[in-house]
């Protein structure tokens, strides 16, 4: 059986990409719009009506108006946008988030793909919030090291054109990932966030340092190790790195998971130290965009979750 699957926003540099994984796969049929109609009104209510399942790669704006463009009941949405990522009524997706989540989005019909920087936030801290580790009152701090592809076609053009300059951004720390950090982390207040984009297309690390005595029973490093990797055991996506492979890693490059859905957990610290510091390595575009999109495309259409993904 085929399922017909529209990506409003296809031409973008995140639609792009899940259509390149999307277009391989037989079992999905692709509603397409010529260049000419992408942005024609009713071409897209025709096509957003007559799909399967849709994915909104699309500015917020832009994806609001499609989500009230769809009056047939039938239709998945999965909205690549940050427009409904803390909204009422939409599933989170991120399937590995808790126990539940991947049922909630098999069963739902709107589902928000998480922000690159939460997705790395959120995978380090949820299970240890969910542990009682780290309570919810907890001040958090989190950086985070992004490849310019992050900012779409316009940064891409930017970076692409030699003008692009590494920076810190969001300084004035409103970060529009901040809601739902804090929200599906299990937090009272969000992090302190500050991002820096950098001199290459694609990845990500998001850093979070955590001084261990501060909490509430000082866990030591191995217990914060055992608890993330046992709640991410079995994930066909999500890996916390051994000890001896985090020893070995004195170095982490930004783009060392491109073009791949995976998430790589590092627990940084000495063994009997009371620092640590929880690294997240994927790719924006991947884990972090669209391959998130097409592992909740592949969930929500009852398809093998791991389906056209490396
Ligand atoms: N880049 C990334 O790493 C990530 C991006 N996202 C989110 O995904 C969404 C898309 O981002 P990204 O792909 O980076 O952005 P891009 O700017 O690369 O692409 C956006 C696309 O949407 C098209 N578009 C804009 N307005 C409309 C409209 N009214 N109707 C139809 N098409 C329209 C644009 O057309 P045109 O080509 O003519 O400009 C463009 O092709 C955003 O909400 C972004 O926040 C989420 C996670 C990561
Ligand atoms: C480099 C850069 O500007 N990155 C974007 C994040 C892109 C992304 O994941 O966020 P949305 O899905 O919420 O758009 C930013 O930090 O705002």
């Amino acid at each position: 059986m085929s399922h017909k699957v529209f990506i409003d926003g296809e031409a973008g540099t995140t639609g792009l990409q899940i259509r390149e994984r999307l277009e391989k796969r037989p079992e999905i049929e692709l509603i397409r719009l010529s260049d000419d109609r992408r942005k024609d009104t009713e071409a897209r209510r025709e096509a957003l009506n007559a799909a399967d399942a849709v994915i909104l790669c699309l500015p917020d704006e832009a994806a609001k108006e499609a989500v009230a463009l769809i009056e047939n009941p039938d239709v998945a949405v999965i909205d690549a946008s940050t427009a409904h990522r803390v909204a009422e009524g939409w599933a989170y997706g991120f399937p590995e988030m808790t126990e539940d989540q991947r049922d909630l989005i098999r069963a739902a019909k709107r589902i928000s793909n998480p922000g690159c920087h939460a997705t790395g936030f959120i995978a380090l801290t949820r299970p240890l919030v969910e542990l009682g580790v780290l309570p919810p009152f907890f001040p958090m701090v989190a950086t985070s090291l992004t490849g310019y592809s992050g900012g779409g076609k316009a940064m891409i053009a930017e970076f692409e054109s030699g003008q692009g300059r590494e920076r810190i951004y969001a300084t004035g720390l409103t970060h529009k990932h901040l809601p739902e950090m804090q929200l599906y982390a299990g937090l009272e207040t969000a992090p302190i966030f500050s991002p820096t984009v950098a001199n290459f297309a694609q990845g990500l690390i998001v850093e979070v340092p955590l001084h261990l005595w501060a909490l509430p029973d000082a866990p030591d490093l191995p217990t914060i190790y055992n608890i993330l990797s046992a709640h991410y055991a079995g994930e066909p996506f999500v890996r916390v790195a051994s000890p001896e492979e985090t020893a070995a890693a004195t170095s982490i490059n930004g783009d060392s998971l491109r073009d791949t859905n995976q998430l790589l957990i590092h627990v940084f610290g000495q063994e009997d130290g009371d620092t640590a510091n929880l690294v997240a390595v994927f790719d924006n575009l991947g884990k972090g965009a669209s391959g998130a999109a097409v592992q909740n495309l592949n969930l929500v259409l009852g398809l093998e979750e791991t389906a056209g993904l490396l």
